[in-house]
């Protein structure tokens, strides 16, 4: 498991493309008949990939978790950016249809993955919560054509939803024509919010923004790559053609609406 330390923002300035890639940047995440895992020390955030090929994957227990199984201390969020696909918790089957969420109560013992094309987020959890299937979320429309961001905010584990410890997870979906998402942006103090981008075709990139948001960079970021937002940072993109993205995030607080506006002016 590639293990992350914390960044602060005053190490920003002076970065290379290379080193920023290394820091915030989950790439990697999907190889055919694996189960690959990244721990960021931001929330401690887990985010992973399980691409079932020849046939089923089970969920390992890295030894940096320090936990009996890998749930002992953390739950799960399981999101479908593939075919329809089986998650199997501890015997029971879930049948996920693309797009579709698996929340993962803390305290299941064994997780394995057939078909599909499995997204992992985890964060720690202090009580378990009941392992729930979502596949009629909330729906919140956002933006416009005529500032090319129409989008529908799916939020499936939140609040008013699936309820859980830290994790809050949806899945937002650019309307035909649209390439931005999240703008105007925002940053969340109390939060590490991770985003997963899908459904791009493989030549085409989201140019994603990350940073205070007066000192902004960007990474050029594929199909099924990740993007790790620590409080400080700002998230939002513009991708060359259309796509999906999956946002989750851990920390302080679960309250979606406890953001940091920004002003588009006060971007540099
Ligand atoms: O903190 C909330 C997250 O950044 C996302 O929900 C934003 C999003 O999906 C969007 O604006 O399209
Ligand atoms: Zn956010």
């Amino acid at each position: 498991m590639d293990v992350r330390h914390a960044t602060a923002p005053d190490q920003i300035p002076g970065m290379t493309t290379e080193q920023l890639r290394a820091r915030f940047l989950a790439d990697g995440l999907f190889r055919p008949g694996e189960v690959r895992l990244l721990y960021s020390h931001e929330d401690r955030l887990v985010l992973g990939g399980a691409l079932p090929a020849a046939g089923p994957l089970t969920l390992p227990n890295p030894s940096a978790l320090g936990s009996a199984t890998f749930l002992e201390r953390r739950e799960l969020g399981v999101v479908n950016v593939g075919p329809p696909g089986t998650v199997t918790v501890d015997g029971s089957v879930f049948e996920l249809g693309g797009r579709d969420v698996l929340y993962v109560g803390r305290g299941t013992r064994d997780v394995t993955f057939e078909g599909g094309a499995f997204y992992l987020v985890s964060t720690t959890a202090h009580t378990s919560h009941p392992t729930t299937l979502s596949t009629d979320p909330e729906r919140l429309a956002l933006g416009g054509r005529e500032g090319a961001n129409e989008r529908v905010v799916h939020k499936h584990i939140h609040e008013g939803g699936i309820r859980s410890c830290q994790l809050v997870l949806g899945v937002t979906v650019l309307a035909p024509g649209s390439m931005w998402n999240t703008m105007p942006c925002h940053t969340h103090h109390r939060r590490t919010e991770a985003y997963l981008y899908f459904d791009l075709g493989p030549d085409d990139r989201v140019i994603h923004l990350m940073g205070e948001p007066a000192q902004t960079r960007n990474l050029v970021v594929a199909d099924r790559e990740a993007v790790v937002s620590p409080p400080w940072s700002v998230h939002c993109g513009f991708g060359t053609r259309g796509y999906a993205f999956v946002w989750a995030m851990g920390g302080e607080n679960q309250d979606y609406q406890d953001m940091v506006p920004v002003a588009i002016g006060d971007l540099r």
